[in-house]
């Protein structure tokens, strides 16, 4: 699940201290991190004609040996300036570049542009005028870096202080930052580069990366390989969408207790009609059962309350989706049982939580420890949590996701993935990326439907 440690500004900067007080010198971190630099860029521009922005302080830095080391490739490099180096690393390497430097305000563009101005140090958002000449030039420019971050967003939680550009790669220097994963910062990247610098990292947030599956054991049958129960409710949709997504997802057996009777959907998911919520916790009294899901077609009324209540008093693990998190929500804090799962996107978990503060990642943890329960705090970046602290998030999914009913098959799966490892954080990591791969595979204008028929191949390349 570890595609990478993601730290804040001052888990940066305590790693680098970390470094420093073990004898590294700080200008030859930063020779080594213009170095990891430039050759990312040297392999995409090669000696087409660079113009680099250098700030005032560390990140400029990185800029002046940036130039210094395309210019003695043979690249014709001009540097433009946002005033003076404030830093001794930094005003030793605009020494080293010792070239002409050119006011940003009215240098020309270039073929290829590097953003080195702002990095993990910005504090407030760029005056609007530097602003607009950086989307100048980068808009300008054919082939676009930002050095760690694009400047003017904030790193630590990924929002815009001001106007930045979209820049064709991202170069994030010794680890991800929040602000390369969350919006919108994220979005102004095409691509993400992660430069090693040689210094260590370590974080229990990271980028989620694809997960190592694996095959039922020899011996296995329908019972061991977990058994999902989905309670669903008057809309029947919803419910057979994540039930289906649920039955493609490893498990063994898929049991689905609604109100209607479904005339579509794989006859492999056994449906049984329950009318009356007393039913619910009848059906559900088996102690085969694994994990059930609740929440997709449920219901907001009375009927939905108690079959949701009955589902959380079943005593099996749970995840908790759509109506059931929007009837949790509307009741205040009724306990969430240990080792559940719960998939909210902004609405449901800000009817939940409130107006949490810090970052998606900080929010998404302290839910997580608050409840409990395994968060999926979802959307175009979705952040898993854990209440041990441990968070993954994953970044550049589909856009095509944002459809009705892809959080229907996404509950299925984490319900699915849960029955078949028996861990909350694990099976929800996986999930996630499984509904990401299905997503790529399914291509553009998908219907939720059409991520249920490329699951098994999205688990086969896991294999
Ligand atoms: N210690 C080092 O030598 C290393 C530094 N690195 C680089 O250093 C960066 C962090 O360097 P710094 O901490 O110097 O921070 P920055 O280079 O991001 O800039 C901070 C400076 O800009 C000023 N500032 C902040 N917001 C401003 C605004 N809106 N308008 C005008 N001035 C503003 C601050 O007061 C400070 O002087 C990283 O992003 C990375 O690029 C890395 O290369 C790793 C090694
Ligand atoms: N712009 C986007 N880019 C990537 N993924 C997205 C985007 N918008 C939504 N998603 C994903 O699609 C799913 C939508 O879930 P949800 O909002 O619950 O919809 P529904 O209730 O209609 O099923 C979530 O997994 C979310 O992370
Ligand atoms: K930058």
């Amino acid at each position: 699940m570890n595609g990478g440690p993601i730290l804040t500004a001052a888990e940066m900067r305590a790693a680098e201290q970390a470094a420093f007080d073990a004898g590294v010198d700080d200008y030859a971190l930063m020779e080594t991190a213009g170095a990891a630099a430039a050759e990312i860029i040297w392999r995409a521009g090669h000696k087409r004609d660079a113009l680099i922005l250098c700030g005032p302080g560390n990140n400029g830095g990185d800029g002046y040996v940036i130039a210094r080391i395309l210019r003695d490739r043979g690249v014709p490099v001009r540097v433009a300036a946002l005033g003076a180096s404030r830093t001794l690393s930094g005003q030793r390497a605009r020494a080293a570049w010792g070239g002409p430097i050119e006011d940003m305000m009215r240098a020309a563009p270039a073929t290829q542009l590097v953003d080195a101005l702002f990095g993990t140090g910005l504090t407030r958002g760029l005056d609007d005028a530097v602003a607009a000449r950086l989307c100048v030039l980068a808009g300008a420019a054919a082939i676009s870096h930002a050095v760690d971050v694009p400047s003017g967003v904030d790193s630590d939680s990924g929002a815009m202080l001001s106007a930045v550009p979209r820049f064709g790669t991202c170069i994030a220097l010794g680890a991800y930052k929040p602000a390369h994963l969350l919006q919108p910062a994220a979005g102004r990247s095409g691509r993400l580069v992660l430069a090693d610098i040689g210094i260590a990292v370590s974080s229990a947030v990271h980028r989620l990366c694809a997960p190592i599956l694996s095959t039922p054991a020899a011996d296995a049958h329908k019972y061991t390989r977990g058994l999902v129960a989905v309670v669903g409710g008057a809309m029947p949709g919803a419910s057979l969408l994540a039930s289906i997504a649920a039955a493609h997802s490893g498990a063994g057996s898929v049991r689905r207790f609604a109100i209607d009777r479904p005339i579509v959907g794989p006859h492999a998911v056994v449906n049984r009609r329950i009318e009356a919520p007393e039913g619910i916790g009848e059906a559900l009294a088996d102690e085969r059962i694994d994990v059930v899901l609740v929440g997709p077609g449920l219901g907001r009324d009375a009927d939905g309350r108690a079959r949701l209540a009955a589902a959380m008093d079943a005593g099996h693990a749970l995840v908790l989706d759509a109506d059931a998190l929007t009837l949790l929500g509307e009741e205040g804090a009724r306990a969430i049982p240990a080792g559940a799962i719960l998939t909210p996107h902004e609405g449901e978990f800000q009817r939940l939580f409130g107006d949490l503060p810090g970052s998606k990642i900080d929010r998404a943890l302290a839910a997580a420890r608050r409840s409990g329960a395994v968060m999926v705090y979802k959307g175009a970046d979705s952040v898993i949590a854990a209440p041990d602290g441990r968070a993954a998030v994953a970044s550049g999914a589909s856009p095509w996701l944002s459809t009705a009913g892809t959080g229907d098959v996404l509950a299925g799966l984490c319900a699915g993935r849960l029955a078949v490892t028996g861990d909350p954080f694990r099976a929800a990591c996986e999930a996630v990326w499984l509904h990401g791969e299905a997503a790529r595979r399914a291509g553009p204008a998908f219907v939720a439907d059409d991520l249920l028929g490329v699951l098994p191949a999205a688990i086969a390349a896991r294999l």
